[in-house]
């Protein structure tokens, strides 16, 4: 597996946020947005004329508070919300989640070190901090499930997720590559999760990138070795977007002349 290329003035960038941006860390909250990302991500939004846009696990406005006051194109909740670049909001009306979160608050309340992220469209029952319990948690919210068409579980990084069936990060990035400013362009996705995976599908299908951040098995043609390696990499693609945008600057005076 290779290095991932560079993109160029046509590409769109797909990012993840857990894991590809920010460092795991033992909560949801916890996590600490390395400095210097949020200006490199407003001048990458520049350079590629608005086609960049972050695809994750988390709600929309739970990445707009780690992000602010950034507010990029957004697919939350493994795709449930998307909000486009024009600001618009497409939300999967929301599945009954009751039982569900009945088990996972039940679930909790027995047991030290577990965590219930209760989000818009979807429930997250978290055990990085008792990682012996990942069956049990596993077990539970599949009873919780059941047969009900409408959800569908998700295990993440020690975490198993019910969110509504029918979306995911692969149809979010579908959706914003059929839209202004991303279509038409070269779309790469970066992502460290098995949830990722539908993403690296779509853009590969597209003629783009898929970027695994990390170790484990992947569909992605590139990878790299953690967010720091990321945020490395976009740090080299705004040096060589801002070259380009030089040289067709340069172009196109020389033309005019
Ligand atoms: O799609 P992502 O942006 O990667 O989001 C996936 C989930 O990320 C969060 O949980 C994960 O990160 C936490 C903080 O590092 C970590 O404590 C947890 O173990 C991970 O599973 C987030 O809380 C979830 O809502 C996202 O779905």
């Amino acid at each position: 597996m290779h290095k991932p290329s560079l993109p160029s003035l046509d590409a769109a960038l797909f990012l993840d946020f857990d894991g590809t941006l920010v460092a795991i860390a033992e909560t949801p909250e916890a996590v600490q947005v390395p400095q210097g990302l949020v200006p490199l991500l407003i001048e990458l939004h520049d350079l590629l004329d608005g086609a960049v846009a972050i695809v994750s696990g988390r709600p929309v406005d739970v990445l707009d508070r780690f992000l602010a006051p950034l507010r990029l194109p957004t697919a939350g909740e493994h795709g449930a919300q998307r909000r486009d670049a024009e600001g618009g909001l497409h939300e999967q009306p929301p599945a009954d989640l009751h039982k569900v979160l009945e088990a996972a608050n039940a679930l909790a309340a027995q047991h030290t070190g577990l965590l219930v992220e209760r989000k818009h469209a979807a429930v997250a029952l978290h055990y990085r901090l008792a990682p012996h319990l990942e069956d049990l948690c596993l077990d539970a919210m599949g009873a919780a499930v059941g047969p009900d068409p409408a959800l569908e579980l998700l295990h993440g990084k020690c975490v198993v997720e019910i969110k509504p069936a029918g979306v995911n990060k692969g149809i979010a990035i579908d959706a914003f590559l059929k839209e202004a400013p991303f279509s038409g362009r070269r779309p790469f996705f970066a992502g460290d999760d098995t949830t990722d995976e539908s993403g690296f599908a779509v853009v590969q299908s597209h003629g783009g990138l898929g970027i695994k951040v990390g170790p484990g098995s992947t569909r992605a043609e590139a990878r790299v070795d953690s967010p720091s390696a990321v945020f490395d990499w976009l740090q080299q693609a705004r040096d060589g977007l801002v070259v380009q945008r030089k040289g067709a600057a340069a172009t196109s005076t020389l033309a005019g002349r």
